[in-house]
């Protein structure tokens, strides 16, 4: 059968299908008949889940930001204390816990109130906190998510990322969103150091490699690997200082400098790019990429880290979550991992492949050689 064959009769299938699920009267049959009433359940509880998403997302940022949550960590409560805790009415204290009841957060045992399941979780990984923070920036654009997409509005993203001024050293734009990055570092850092060998390399450069989180976490599980980290001017100097309290100063040097611009310093077998290549447009990607593969010596090998697009079971993170935050941001877009391959095969490696990390959801490893 030709290609353009199956894809014609892939079309019809599909538009008759969508004819099918439009129609009032056969969502009417399907919720009613026994044999296709679980399946209509399931698809109109997914429906309403994307209809009220933000408004689960914003019980959460309350839950986090009353102190529910941490106070919730510490002991059990009845709600009338819980509410003289975090300065609610009880009425809406009350409304607050069936709220975040009903999306797992907290849960009630007898007549006092204790983390739900996926609240317990979430104590278990500080940078979501900070990320549910931080998200006021991002509702803040997509209040009109038209707008953002004809590239009416100018992002409030845009302006907490802004990469220009952080290499022109101005420290203020560089410290909270490396402070951010450092806390839902450890995470990721787990995840990747699980999936890869560091040991088998002797010298190290994080590539955009923040406050240093990363390297600190290589440190501790790898002896012997030499450390070194490249980032902008007013990052760079924030990882100075974190790694030197971090006892690691001696072990690890620190490149300032700009990766479209600058050379990166060569001499290291492994280069890492963690979180960073799906900031960058495909042309500064490519250039990037070029800059690395420049770096590293035959056989040297890259490892990049992050959410990819189209990651199996995690679908809507990738195009959907990273396709409109990058897009508020105002640079990059998530990629597939034959994307990435292709760009990578561009710059010159010769070969590409993808690792199985635990969470793919939150990251996703591809490793180059050159
Ligand atoms: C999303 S953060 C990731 C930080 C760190 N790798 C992590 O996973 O926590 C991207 C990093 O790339 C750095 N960066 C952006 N543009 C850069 C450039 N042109 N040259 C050097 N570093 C750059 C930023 O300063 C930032 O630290």
């Amino acid at each position: 059968m030709s290609k353009g064959l199956v894809v014609g009769l892939h079309h019809r299938f599909v538009a008759a299908r969508n004819r099918v699920l439009a129609s009032p009267g056969f969502q009417r049959f399907a919720a009613r008949c026994w044999l296709t009433r679980p399946v209509a359940r399931r698809r109109a509880r997914r429906l309403f889940d994307l209809v009220a998403g933000f408004v689960y997302s914003q019980t959460l940022a309350a839950c986090l930001e009353t102190g529910l949550i941490a106070l919730l960590a510490e002991e059990t409560q009845a709600s009338a204390a819980i509410a003289a805790r975090i300065g609610l009415s009880h009425e809406a204290t009350l409304r607050l816990l069936r709220a975040g009841a009903a999306i797992g957060l907290v849960e009630r045992v007898g007549d006092r109130w204790t983390l739900g399941s996926d609240g317990a979780a979430l104590r278990g990984n500080g940078g979501i906190a900070e990320m549910v923070a931080h998200h006021r920036l991002l509702y803040a654009d997509l209040a009109d998510p038209v707008a953002l997409l004809r590239g009416e509005r100018a992002g409030t993203l845009a302006g907490y990322w802004d990469y220009d001024k952080a290499s022109d050293s101005d420290a203020a734009v560089a410290a909270p969103y490396s402070r951010l990055m450092a806390a839902s570092q450890p995470l990721v850092a787990a995840q990747i150091l699980d999936c890869y060998r560091f040991a088998r390399h002797r010298r190290l450069l994080d590539v955009g490699g923040g406050e240093g989180r990363f390297l600190e976490s290589v440190g501790a599980r790898v002896a012997g690997l030499e450390l070194a980290l490249f980032d902008l001017p007013a990052v760079g100097a924030r990882a100075q200082t974190r790694l030197d309290s971090a006892g690691l100063g001696d072990r690890v040097t620190i490149h300032s400098g700009s990766f479209l611009v600058d050379p990166l310093p060569a001499g290291h077998d492994l280069i890492t790019l963690v979180r960073v290549l799906h900031d960058h447009d495909d042309a500064p990607a490519l250039a990037l990429l070029r800059a690395v593969h420049a770096a590293l010596p035959p056989g040297g090998r890259l490892l990049i880290a992050e959410p990819m697009a189209g990651t199996p079971g995690a679908e809507p993170a990738g195009d959907a979550y990273f396709g409109l935050y990058l897009l508020a941001m105002g640079s990059g877009r998530p990629r597939t991992p034959r994307e990435i391959g292709a760009i990578l095969a561009a710059a010159g490696f010769r070969t590409s492949r993808l690792v199985v990390t635990a969470l793919p959801l939150t990251c996703r490893v591809m490793i180059a050689c050159r």
